[in-house]
């Protein structure tokens, strides 16, 4: 690994160089293990602490197939798919890893009593398989989690729509919270050079996911002036929804909690923001009773910040706690656009507010090759920026979860894995130079 380690940080390592390094036989990842499904049977969610299922182990280094690359990652991230595969919720995700080792030999390679879990790297192709030709040992890349076999016609206009779409990271083995990943080579894309290796990691799944989510066509169209309800705007996802929406022209209501975090918003620009927790919304009276007159206090508060308009989109993920008062607050003809369930997978919204307003739900996940690489495009010419706030080591990527998992974190959290230390891997200093107070935006609060 220490060879690996200095022709990285050797300004003169040519391909060749990274070609000829010897691989090592095992490297360390996190893991979470096939024998410990059960550990948090009949606790509460929010009493399942990923510290204790998270583990580093010393892992064997898995056989590289055709169309795929071996990348010695130099930081990763944490995302909340990784709190669900430490948490076993809503189901452990060992059963997506056998489900993948049935379908050909190869695929057998992911089906482990360990699955080593993380859905972003940024850091450096060392090994190519057979049929790569659009990468090479010692390029710089970041990865986007999307794996697809792409044998079946039905991927072919939109690579999610493939029936063997799978998330890296969660629904495959060999994941990027780890010394070396392994990884589908149309995963790659470039690293952008005016970043370190953990900011560089940092925006990947969620930048994408709330590309296609909001700005794509596949996901709600986003257009200049529309009003955009995005929950949790300082969050992993809401961070970048709302830098999207600043981008586009639109107008983004910010939902937060604290005030701490409606100041991250107000300093990423974005004007009209509702601290959910000092206004006190409750919108369940009970486990199954909503509470309209709260809907409409909260829609009432919306008019108010934007001079007498509805949400044209609401950017979701909350789902049972807040889905009902999203469906409520949106204008006639207007966009829910949905990717996640974190408070709760089912539903209830009132559908008169749905059918009789010609109003619409999309279902959104992740995003297509195409779709991740105009979202890192979008960071690489530094128009849309890293939302790190700590980094940890690959040893505390359990407290790292935790902190996700317990909603203590801001924006992203990041994780170094083969680099010593944070702030390597700058290539251009101009660029960064120019977007310095943006990067660091979101550091140490
Ligand atoms: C990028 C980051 C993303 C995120 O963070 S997302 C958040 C984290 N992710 C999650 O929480 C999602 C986790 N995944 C899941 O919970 C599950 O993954 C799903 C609920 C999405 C799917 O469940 P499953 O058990 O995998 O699939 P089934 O479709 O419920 O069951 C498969 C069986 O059901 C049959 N079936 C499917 N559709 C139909 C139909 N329309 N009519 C009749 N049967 C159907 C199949 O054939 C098969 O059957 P047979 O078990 O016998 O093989
Ligand atoms: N389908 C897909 O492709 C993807 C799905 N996801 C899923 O999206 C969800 C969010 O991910 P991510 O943004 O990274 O997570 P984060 O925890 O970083 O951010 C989510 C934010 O949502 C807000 N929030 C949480 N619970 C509630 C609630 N009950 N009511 C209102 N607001 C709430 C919080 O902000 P505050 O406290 O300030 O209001 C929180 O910070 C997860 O479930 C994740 O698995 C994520 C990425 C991709």
């Amino acid at each position: 690994m220490k060879d690996i380690l200095d022709a990285i940080q050797s300004s003169d390592s040519t391909a060749a160089d990274f070609a000829a390094l010897p691989l090592p036989e095992s490297y360390r990842a996190i893991t979470v293990h096939k024998d410990e499904t059960e550990m948090f049977a009949g606790l509460e969610t929010r009493d399942k602490d990923p510290r204790k299922s998270i583990h580093l182990d010393e892992v064997p280094l898995p056989e590289l197939g055709p169309g795929e690359a071996l990348v010695a990652v130099m930081a990763s991230s944490v995302n909340y798919n990784s709190v669900w595969t430490s948490i076993f919720e809503p189901l452990s995700t060992f059963g997506f890893l056998e489900r993948y080792g049935r379908t050909n030999e190869l695929a057998k390679r992911h089906d482990l009593p360990y699955h080593i879990i993380g859905s972003d790297l940024a850091g450096v192709v060392l090994r190519t398989g057979p049929g790569v030709n659009a990468w090479r040992p010692g390029d710089e890349v970041v990865a986007h989690c999307l794996s697809v076999e792409l044998e079946s016609s039905d991927g072919h206009n939109d690579t999610m729509l493939d029936p063997e779409q799978r998330i890296w990271g969660f629904e495959t083995n060999f994941g990027g919270l780890a010394e070396i990943a392994l990884v589908k080579s149309n995963q790659l894309m470039p690293k952008p050079g005016h970043l370190s290796w953990e900011e560089a990691a940092a925006p990947g799944l969620v930048n994408s996911t709330a590309y296609r989510q909001l700005v794509s066509r596949n996901g709600a169209g986003m257009k200049q002036g529309d009003n955009v309800l995005i929950w949790g705007a300082s969050g992993g996802l809401g961070s970048y929804a709302t830098q999207f929406a600043l981008a586009g022209g639109a107008n983004p209501i910010c939902v937060v909690s604290s005030p701490q975090k409606a100041d991250i918003c107000r300093s990423m620009g974005a004007e009209a923001i509702i601290d959910r927790n000092a206004e006190g919304y409750k919108f369940w009276k009970d486990e199954q009773t909503q509470d309209p007159k709260e809907w409409k206090r909260f829609g009432k508060r919306i008019r108010e910040l934007t001079g007498g308009e509805d949400i044209d989109i609401v950017f979701e993920h909350p789902g049972r706690e807040t889905f009902g008062a999203s469906v409520f607050v949106t204008r006639k003809g207007g966009t829910i656009t949905t990717c996640a369930s974190t408070s709760g997978y089912m539903h209830e919204y009132d559908n008169r507010y749905l059918w009789m307003s010609l109003k619409r739900i999309i279902g959104s996940h992740f995003a297509n090759y195409r779709e991740a690489w105009e979202a890192n495009r979008l960071i690489a010419k530094g128009k849309i920026h890293p939302t790190l706030s700590k980094v940890y080591s690959l040893e505390d990527t359990g407290q790292a979860a935790y902190d996700v998992h317990r909603n203590l974190h801001q924006g992203k959290v990041g994780v170094l894995c083969m680099a010593p230390e944070e702030g390597l891997g700058v290539r251009d200093e101009e660029l960064r130079a120019r977007h310095i107070d943006a990067i660091n935006r979101f550091r140490n609060i």
